[in-house]
């Protein structure tokens, strides 16, 4: 309905437009941009919605994009949905899973190859926090990460784009049993939370204010996502399944690399119980 009202309105609009000028005319291209916006945004809830099963609401005026938007937050909002999309789509690929590691309290990671890309890792864990406790952990308090968790040396929000959108500049720390060595990641995180699942994606980008740092190796996170879903009658416990998709840059073998990123996901689990238990600092 919405696409048809506005190609009449195109149409009868179109003999004025032609004779617009300067300020008028950005202004008709940002309202055409936010309506392809709206589109895209139905499509990723409507993917969503169809491949986790969801019981698609209708988001909140403001979880839409907001209509004054400048083209940065466009082009970023638009990454974000597009990296989540991406992931997700992986993450419904049902075949040519391998089971990489299957640990005792349930945990389990498998890993994939992705037709001329790399290896990626999908961990699946319970865990014992609400969807609102782990979206704020890790995605609202991203910043206060390397608070809980030793692999990261530092997160940094270099801009705020509307609140589910960031660009986030993250440095791992450089701990004993990283095989990898320390690097840094420039990345776009995309956030879209329901009352019963919340979902995190990201990838990584360029910009040229932000070039990589002398010293440090640039690593690509993405397009990844984590996927955040309430246990059906226990809602202190959550689903937790994320897609590790990294390259890690620098002069390594792939062997040595496809055994420390499943490793860097559970330490990174581990780590994420502990702070849920409320015992972060003893170590
Ligand atoms: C193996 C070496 C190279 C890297 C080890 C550290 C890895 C596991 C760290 C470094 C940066 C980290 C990411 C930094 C920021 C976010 C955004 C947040 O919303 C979800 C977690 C997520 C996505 C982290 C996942 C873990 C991460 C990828």
């Amino acid at each position: 309905m919405l696409p048809a009202v506005v190609k009449l309105c195109c149409g009868i609009s179109y003999p004025h437009l032609r004779s617009m000028a300067g300020l008028q005319r950005t202004a008709v291209a940002v309202i055409g941009q936010e309506i392809t916006h709206l589109q895209r945004w139905r499509q990723l809830q409507h993917h969503i919605g169809t491949h986790f099963g969801l019981n698609y609401k209708e988001p909140k005026h403001e979880d839409v994009k907001p209509m004054q938007c400048t083209e940065e937050q466009l082009f970023f909002t638009e990454q974000g949905q597009d990296a989540m999309r991406k992931a997700l789509s992986m993450l419904e690929e049902k075949d040519g899973w391998r089971v990489e590691i299957a640990e005792s309290n349930g945990d389990v990671i498998c890993s994939k190859v992705i037709p001329g890309a790399r290896r990626v890792f999908r961990l699946e864990a319970v865990l014992e926090g609400s969807v609102e406790e782990l979206y704020d952990l890790l995605f609202v308090r991203v910043e206060e990460m390397h608070l809980w968790n030793p692999s990261i040396q530092q997160i940094k929000i270099l801009k705020q784009v509307g609140p589910g959108t960031m660009v986030t500049h993250e440095v791992s720390a450089e701990t004993a049993g990283n095989l990898i060595g320390q690097r840094d990641f420039l990345s776009v995180r995309h956030s879209y939370k329901q009352e019963s699942r919340a979902y995190l994606g990201g990838a990584a980008i360029q910009l040229e204010s932000f070039p990589p740092q002398p010293g440090f190796v640039r690593a690509e996170d993405g397009p990844t996502c984590i996927v955040i879903q309430a246990v059906e009658n226990d809602r202190g416990k959550s689903r937790f399944t994320w897609l590790l998709n990294m390259d890690v840059k620098g002069w390594l073998p792939t062997s040595i690399v496809n055994q420390a990123l499943p490793r860097a996901q559970l330490d990174f689990t581990r780590h994420l119980r502990r702070r849920l238990a409320g015992n972060a600092t003893l170590g």
